[in-house]
């Protein structure tokens, strides 16, 4: 099996851990492979992004509002990520429960839709995630990564970096946040 899969404290969160097979070459390792992950993802992906954030920089807390909310299989190329979901479904019983993993090559985090996602980039790192909706721009929206209310212990770097967009993101309680419990996690 090329997968191992940890289901987090917020169970619908899921850490895969990539067998990685090395060789005088260097390594391989597959990132996804649909049967292996059906049991954790019931999903499929349609778009693929990638980003490279220098350290210190901190993306989130993001999501896309229904009727086209993504979940997102996160994936870092090269580097490391402390990687973060915030479970805002209405209802549920981890409402605002946030969880973390630190990721590094051939470790991915499977945050599904209905919860907020960033990182805070611990190094320079390309991360490449999937996700099973596509992008909207009238759908992109987000709460501030520092909302005392969900409380993200998030570790503390010098100088960190936020886009303006970021540091402009409303609190939860006066976000368009749009989820409910018993919602599609795909
Ligand atoms: C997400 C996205 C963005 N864009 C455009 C929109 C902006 O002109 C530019 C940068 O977008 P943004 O500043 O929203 O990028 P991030 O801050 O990395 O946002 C992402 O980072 C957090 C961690 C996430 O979980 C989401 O995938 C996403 O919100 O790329 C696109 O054209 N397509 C896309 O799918």
């Amino acid at each position: 099996m090329p997968f191992t899969f940890k289901r987090l404290e917020v169970p619908e969160v899921v850490l895969v851990e990539a067998r990685q097979f090395s060789d005088e070459r260097g390594h391989f390792e597959e990132l996804y492979k649909r049967s292996d992950f059906r049991g954790y993802v019931p999903c499929d992906f349609v778009q693929v992004n990638h980003s490279f954030s220098r350290r210190g920089v901190l993306r989130g807390l993001h999501f896309q509002l229904k009727p086209v909310p993504q979940g997102k299989l996160v994936s870092v190329v090269s580097g490391r990520i402390y990687d973060v979901a915030v479970d805002l479904r209405r209802g549920s019983p981890s409402y605002k429960r946030w969880v973390s993993a630190e990721l590094t090559p051939g470790k991915l985090l499977w945050v599904p839709a209905g919860f907020a996602h960033g990182f805070l980039a611990l190094e320079d790192s390309h991360v490449v995630y999937f996700v099973t909706r596509e992008f909207s721009k009238e759908h992109d929206s987000g709460i501030r990564y520092d909302d005392p209310e969900v409380g993200v212990e998030w570790p503390r770097v010098e100088g960190l970096v936020l886009s303006e967009k970021d540091r402009g993101l409303p609190l939860l309680r006066d976000s368009k946040a749009n989820f409910e419990y018993g919602d599609g996690l795909c």
